[in-house]
């Protein structure tokens, strides 16, 4: 297609009121920008059943009739949004540009507060780099797909150029269609007088119907980061459910633990946090987590040769970064959103660049052949290497002492007696909830 060409996608409604909207511009130039606020002024969202994907070559300034070339059934596609329903002409920006093939990210709980903060961070190119266009696929619910809407429209606002496409939906087989990246933050968040087992249900059901949707729909090598809570369990469910895809592409998002622990240890020892690396959040994300202070290191040396406090580290650190979000929450009124939001961009650009040497990154994943000892069969946060292809390794060379077996098996407990709650969701019999007292989020205080 030539420089004076463009492609672009029409709604068409329903034969029942036979509307059709198609584009319309006398003026058409390939800056972004300014396709953006042509086609800003030209559409605006209107409820269709039905999408056409209209070509169409057009000589500058001259407006011609648009072909259309390919009409859509109206469950192929999710609702796409606004000025996301035009599509642009991404082989001639890819020569001009040499920017990469357009990937699809899938975003659940897309109207909560969390994604309010990571939806324009993927979209500005923070995450996957300044040559990597992305489609944004939204999922909601009835409930918020109202504010689904003032998302996007902020998203539209924002005239960033490497977001090619976004859509909104309230079905899962929609949202997930050919998703390489699924960030799964809905969840309902534990009531006033709520049992502990009838959350890690209600979510559930939620993550079994996605880990559904993923195995159907999604790319065979989708990675999936669960950040909903409980998300250690969410994400077994979620992997259990989907066994087209490997188990190993799950994630529980315990980076913003990693995170807080490095922020403390920093505190400490008086030094800026970048000189904090090789920390491992070790089992769930809640409060019998363990951040691991045996093998971390400040400034390339062991923590407990610079922080001589003992007691400190196998104390007050330890309860810090567990119950952090509690504190957070009492002061706040709400959960942490931001660092989330920068917790689970870390865990993405982790996956997608080579870990630095002799570093590594927490996460929870799924434990299978793992070096240490832990359990098989659940979602674990261990340290992890990867060369930035998407995938990972465990890292083998760390070392264990009494204190941090005693708090790994207290944590694989909790995840095995979580195991055990939602069986009636992975498929493995009946659920029976024996789950221990002090299981809590990192919220809950
Ligand atoms: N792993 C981690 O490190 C962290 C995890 N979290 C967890 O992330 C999740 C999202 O947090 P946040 O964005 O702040 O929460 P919000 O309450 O702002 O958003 C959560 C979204 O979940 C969706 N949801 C799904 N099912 C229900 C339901 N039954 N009732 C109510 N809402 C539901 C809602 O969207 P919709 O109506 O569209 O479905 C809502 O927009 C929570 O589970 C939280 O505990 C938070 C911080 C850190
Ligand atoms: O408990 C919550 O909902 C918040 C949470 O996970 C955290 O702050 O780590």
């Amino acid at each position: 297609m030539s420089s004076s060409a463009v492609m672009a996608v029409a709604e068409v409604s329903s034969p029942s009121n036979a509307k059709t909207r198609l584009l319309q511009s006398s003026q058409l130039s390939f800056s972004s920008t300014h396709l953006y606020s042509l086609r800003r002024s030209a559409f605006r969202p209107i409820p269709t059943t039905q999408k056409a994907r209209i070509s169409c070559s057009v000589a500058p300034n001259q407006v011609q009739t648009p072909i259309p070339v390919q009409v859509e059934g109206p469950k192929t596609k999710s609702e796409c949004y606004g000025v996301f329903c035009l599509t642009y002409d991404l082989k001639a920006e890819e020569e001009t540009k040499s920017w990469k093939k357009m990937i699809n990210i899938a975003v659940s709980g897309a109207a909560g507060m969390i994604s309010n903060h990571l939806l324009f961070k993927l979209a500005s190119g923070e995450v996957f780099g300044p040559d990597q266009p992305i489609a944004l696929k939204l999922l909601g619910s009835e409930r918020s797909l109202q504010a689904l809407e003032g998302v996007a429209m902020e998203l539209e606002d924002s005239l960033y150029p490497l977001l090619r496409e976004v859509s909104i939906s309230i079905d899962p087989y929609e949202v997930f269609q050919d998703a390489e990246w699924a960030i799964l933050i809905g969840a309902k968040p534990r009531g006033p007088g709520m049992e502990r087992a009838d959350l890690l249900d209600i979510n559930g059901q939620i993550y079994a119907e996605q880990g559904k949707a993923l195995n159907s729909v999604a790319s065979r090598d989708v990675k999936v980061i669960v950040v909903g809570n409980p998300c250690n369990t969410n994400a077994l469910i979620c992997l259990k459910n989907a066994p087209n895809i490997p188990a190993k592409n799950f994630h529980a998002l315990t980076r913003l633990d990693e995170n807080r622990a490095k922020c403390q240890l920093a505190l400490k020892a008086g030094v800026f946090y970048d000189k904090v690396s090789n920390v491992t959040i070790w089992g769930n994300h809640s409060t019998t987590q363990v951040p691991d202070f045996l093998n971390a290191r400040i400034d390339g040396l062991p923590v407990k040769e610079v922080i001589k406090d003992h007691k400190w580290l196998e104390e007050e650190f330890m309860e810090n970064v567990q119950k952090r979000g509690g504190v957070l929450i009492k002061k706040w009124g709400r959960s942490s959103a931001a660092s989330t939001s920068v917790s689970i961009v870390d865990a993405i650009k982790s996956l997608i660049t080579p870990t630095p040497e002799g570093d590594w990154f927490s996460s929870g994943v799924y434990t299978n052949g793992n070096p240490y000892g832990i359990a098989e069969d659940i979602v674990f946060s261990m340290p992890c290497r990867s060369k930035g292809d998407g995938h990972y390794e465990l890292v083998k060379d760390v070392i264990f002492d009494d204190y941090l077996r005693k708090g790994i098996a207290k944590t694989e407990a909790e995840l095995l007696a979580e195991k055990r709650c939602v069986a009636h969701l992975t498929g493995e019999g009946i659920g029976y909830c024996d789950l221990p007292e002090d299981t809590m989020l990192p919220g809950e205080m």
